[in-house]
């Protein structure tokens, strides 16, 4: 199957689960997280969430527990000039929020508020599906490639990817190609994944 139509068939897959397993799963998804952070010190730790959108794994339940708990977050935002790239912008309860091009809410862009990749310490990461090797199919525009060459050139030795995902985005093997960049970790309501 190409990249295309597995995209589509696990798009279709993630949008058919009713909101009760959605929210059931990113409970579990949660607890797990938190788990995997409870050796940080929360004051000194940012993790980049995203605002999930598509039948994606949703995150507001997640997000809420990680301020509870104290981290700082921050959000992808399309960057304005490089196409393909994401810039990391502060959020919290209160930052002014916009809707990009592909209907996904995002902070408004102002320069202050952009945090470097070198200042993030666990990169949550939303997927399309994954496979036993980590590899990671996204929604096709690439902006997370980018964002992971970076950590794999090795200048962001401090970064945790971490994708997270529903259990039925799991298939054998995504076709991969020159670019992709297996994750070290997918969180799944049933098992945390390390590659
Ligand atoms: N919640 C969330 N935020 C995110 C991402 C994401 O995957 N999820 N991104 C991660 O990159 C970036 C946005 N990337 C996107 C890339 C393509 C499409 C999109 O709508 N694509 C077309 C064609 C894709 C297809 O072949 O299915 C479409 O769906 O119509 C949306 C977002 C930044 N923010
Ligand atoms: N590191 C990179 N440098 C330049 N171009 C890249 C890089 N990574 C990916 N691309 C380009 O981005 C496009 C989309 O890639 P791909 O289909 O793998 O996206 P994806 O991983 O599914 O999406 P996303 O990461 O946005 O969720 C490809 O055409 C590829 O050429």
């Amino acid at each position: 199957m190409t990249r295309h139509d597995l995209r589509r068939k696990l798009q279709q897959i993630r949008r058919n689960l009713t909101a009760e397993q959605q929210s059931e799963a990113a409970c579990r998804v949660a607890d797990k997280l938190k788990q995997r952070l409870s050796d940080s010190v929360p004051q000194q730790t940012t993790v980049a969430v995203y605002k999930s959108f598509s039948g994606e794994l949703p995150t507001s339940a997640i997000i809420e527990k990680l301020w509870d708990l104290g981290f700082h977050t921050v959000l992808p935002v399309l960057h304005p000039f490089a196409k393909g790239h994401l810039l990391f912008l502060r959020y919290g309860p209160d930052t002014p929020m916009t809707t990009n091009k592909y209907g996904i809410a995002e902070p408004e862009l102002n320069a202050q508020n952009v945090v470097p990749l070198s200042d993030i310490q666990v990169l949550l990461m939303p997927l399309v599906g994954f496979d036993n090797q980590g590899n990671r199919l996204g929604m096709g525009g690439g902006y997370y490639d980018r964002t992971l060459a970076q950590w794999h050139n090795g200048n962001r030795p401090n970064l945790s990817p971490i994708g997270l995902s529903y259990n039925e985005q799991q298939v054998e093997q995504i076709p991969v190609e020159s670019w992709d960049i297996p994750l070290p970790e997918v969180i799944t309501p049933a098992k945390h994944w390390y590659f």
